[in-house]
């Protein structure tokens, strides 16, 4: 297993990348894995197969239900369109994020990460952390209901600037949520569980009423050699689903199987959402739909920002495979029972072996397909 280089201030004290005209040692990517070194695919030359895959969720119930989820079974993502979300709403909270990040080292230093894998605060999630190198990326974690306790760690005075950005991120908060919660019900319905009252029904229900939410905001600054270092080295997202706000900068790319290849994300549609499936949704769905690894790569001339907002079950919410009652009769549940701080652990621990948490809570492996 690589050992990480120390990390001062619970990875909080960033190299300084404005002042950077070279990528150091310490940032200079790696690849660990063979999926590092697969091609890109140009996203203008992204053809038929290889074009992400884009659901309007104006297109009437039954045709965008079916988009999604045969993108959700064959990408593990796709853009979402026509989702209802205003665009003042987005485009307030990409400027306050912009704003938060252009903040002196010192105010953002302020709140720090706290010792001991804390989940909130400035500075690189832990499991980031493991990684032999840096990230080219400033990060920034919280529970969007908890924001305004947060943010007065940055801005002590709490005056305007504070509330200007709480506000804007309560506002992206409730519009995400809401927007969640209209995903989950397609999702359902795209599994066919919709009128099944017992697994589709309460299930569903049950998931709704108890969702939880994560906020990371990511800044990857410009890089003066953007092939040696990465935003954000190639991972799946282990809750249920992500909602991320991506800036007009490109730069998330999704790998594609068979073979293995990248194909980078458009981001010239406005406004549009990527919804990425993680690893938690993998399980609940039986491997219907997959997460998928993805990844974000920086660039020379501009800064990127992103806004991933993460729903997930709540700690205690043991997640087991949904089988419908009209489920083929031999069909079986491939996946063990899991938490979502369980399924963490483990993937901790697999860290840099190249096996998927996901191997390790499968159990009927005769029949499962390849993920
Ligand atoms: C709710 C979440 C989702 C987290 C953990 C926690 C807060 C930060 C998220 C990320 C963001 C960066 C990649 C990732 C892999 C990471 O290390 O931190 C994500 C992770 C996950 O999807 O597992
Ligand atoms: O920056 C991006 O587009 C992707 C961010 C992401 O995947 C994450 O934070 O988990
Ligand atoms: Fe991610």
């Amino acid at each position: 297993m690589p050992s990480s280089p120390p990390v001062d201030n619970n990875g909080a004290a960033y190299f300084d990348f404005r002042a950077a005209d070279r990528v150091p040692e310490s940032h200079a990517w790696t690849a660990l894995n063979e999926e590092d070194s697969a091609p890109v695919v140009a996203a203008a030359a992204a053809p038929g197969d290889d074009a992400v895959p884009v659901v309007d969720m104006r297109d009437g119930d039954t045709s965008a239900v079916a988009v999604a989820a045969r993108a959700a079974e064959e990408w593990g993502a796709f853009l979402l369109v026509g989702h209802g979300v205003p665009d003042d709403v987005l485009a307030r909270a990409e400027e306050q994020a912009a704003r938060l990040f252009a903040l002196p080292a010192a105010a953002k230093a302020r709140a720090a990460r706290r010792p001991g894998g804390s989940s909130t605060g400035y500075g690189v999630p832990p499991y980031l952390l493991r990684y032999p190198k840096r990230m080219w990326a400033e990060g920034y974690t919280f529970p969007p209901a908890a924001v305004r306790d947060e943010f007065h760690r940055v801005w002590p005075d709490a005056g305007d600037d504070y509330h200007r950005f709480c506000a804007a991120m309560e506002e992206y908060d409730a519009a995400m949520r809401a927007l969640g919660e209209r995903l989950l019900a397609m999702f359902f319905k795209a599994l066919g569980l919709a009128g099944d009252e017992v697994t589709g029904g309460e299930t569903e229900r049950k998931i709704r009423d108890t969702l939880t939410s994560t906020l990371h905001l990511n800044m990857y600054p410009k890089c003066p050699d953007p092939d040696r270092a990465i935003g954000l080295a190639a991972h799946t997202d282990s809750g249920f689903f992500t909602f991320i706000l991506q800036s007009p900068v490109p730069g998330l790319q999704l790998l594609r199987r068979r073979p293995d290849r990248w194909v980078t994300v458009p981001a010239g549609t406005p406004r549009a959402l990527i919804v990425v499936v993680g690893d938690l949704f993998h399980v609940l769905t039986n491997g219907r739909f997959h997460s998928v690894l993805h990844r974000a790569v920086v660039n020379w001339g501009s800064d990127r920002i992103s806004m991933p907002y993460f729903l997930g079950p709540p700690a205690d919410m043991k997640v087991a495979p949904l089988m419908a009652s009209g489920s083929p009769p031999g069909s079986k549940a491939v996946y063990q029972a899991v938490t979502w701080p369980e399924y963490m652990v483990m993937r901790e621990k697999l860290f840099g072996t190249n096996v998927s948490a996901l191997t390790m809570i499968r159990v009927a492996k005769e029949e499962d397909e390849e993920t």
